[in-house]
This record gives structure tokens, C-alpha cells and sequence, in this order.
């Protein structure tokens, strides 16, 4: 099957994250990340710097890797990959293009109902700086199947001083 890569880049500002509404295109309408096809000879990361300074007018220097993206649509034969980076350094402020409103949002305030509805199951891993892997399977605009990868576990309990056994008498 034909794989399609999309990278798309997450800005963090403490507790706020800017996203995009799309005035056109596949996500006409949508709050998403920025983002978009990734063209030839480009790497993911320079095409979500890339992609960030063309629909919010922000420039970064360094991106984390941060996530997988998988998305199939029933009845399309091609898988869509959004390599998903964060950033939290920035200079310059969001300005609205042609294509797309950038907007802060806090992150308990995310404009979820207009939102591609995979999003929330990964979206405050990625903000919280956990890498993520997930999987979901569309028909049209409804979400069939979701696999997202759990948090990783948390790290080991500090080990406990072991108490003296008592020695049983012989
Ligand atoms: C289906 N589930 C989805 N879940 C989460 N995010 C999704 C997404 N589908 C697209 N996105 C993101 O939305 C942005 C605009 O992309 P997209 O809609 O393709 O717009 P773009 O104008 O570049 O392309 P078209 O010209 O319409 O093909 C881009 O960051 C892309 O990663």
C-alpha cells in the first residue's frame, strides 16, 4: 500500500499550544497541527519547520520527534503517516495566511469537536512531551478503530531499605 507522509509540528508556550484552522483543503474547517505533504528531497523535520513558518508565520530552529501517526480511510488505498515534532522555541508571532488562522489555545481549552476525532487520544501525550505510536481507521469522517501505544511505565520505586531478617534460632 502507497504511504503517504505528512510531517506536522506541535508549538508549545507553557500551558498553551498553537494550532491552525484550516481554510482549505482535506482539513477545511479543522483546528490541527501545522503541517502537511512532505515534498521530495526534503527531510520531515526541515518540512515541519517548514510548513510551521508558512501557516503561522513562526520561525524554530530544533524540533523533537515526538510521535507516529497512522490513518487509514476504508476504501482508500494509500496509508497516511503524520510524523508528528514539538517545538517550544520560537521566535516571531502567529500571523493568519491565506490558508490557514492560527490561534492559542490553553490545553484544557482545545477546540475538540473541531478536531479530526483521533486526536485527542494522543494529543496530550505528544503536549506532554511522551512519544506516542497509534493507529486508527476512518470511514469518511467516523472513527471505526483506535490502537494508541500506552504511556510508557512509570520508573521504578525507589528500593526500599531492606529490613534485617531475623535469623531463625538453629
Ligand atoms: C485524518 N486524521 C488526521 N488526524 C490528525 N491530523 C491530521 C489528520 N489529517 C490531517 N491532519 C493534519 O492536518 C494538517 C493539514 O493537512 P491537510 O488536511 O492534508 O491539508 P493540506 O492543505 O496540506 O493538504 P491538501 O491540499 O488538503 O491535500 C496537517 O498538519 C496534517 O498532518
Amino acid at each position: 500500500m502507497r504511504i503517504a507522509r505528512y510531517p506536522a509540528i506541535l508549538l508549545k508556550k507553557g500551558d498553551e499550544v498553537l494550532l491552525g484552522l484550516n481554510k482549505k483543503g482535506f482539513s477545511k474547517n479543522k483546528w490541527t497541527l501545522f503541517g502537511g505533504f512532505l515534498q521530495r528531497k526534503e527531510t520531515l523535520l526541515d518540512a515541519a519547520i517548514r510548513y510551521l513558518k508558512e501557516q503561522s508565520g513562526i520561525t524554530v530552529e530544533k524540533a523533537e520527534k515526538i510521535g507516529k501517526i497512522e490513518v487509514k480511510f476504508g476504501g482508500v488505498q494509500e496509508l497516511i503517516q503524520i510524523h508528528v515534532f514539538l517545538a517550544e522555541t520560537f521566535t516571531g508571532e502567529p500571523i493568519e495566511t491565506r490558508e490557514v488562522l492560527p490561534k492559542w489555545f490553553n490545553l484544557g481549552e482545545l477546540p475538540i469537536s473541531e478536531m479530526w476525532s483521533d486526536v485527542p487520544f494522543w494529543f496530550d501525550q505528544v503536549a506532554g512531551g511522551k512519544r506516542v505510536k497509534a493507529f486508527f481507521i476512518y470511514e469518511n469522517e467516523t472513527l471505526l478503530y483506535q490502537d494508541v501505544d500506552s504511556p510508557p511505565p512509570p520508573p521504578p520505586l525507589q528500593p526500599t531499605i531492606q529490613q534485617p531478617t531475623a535469623v531463625s534460632p538453629v
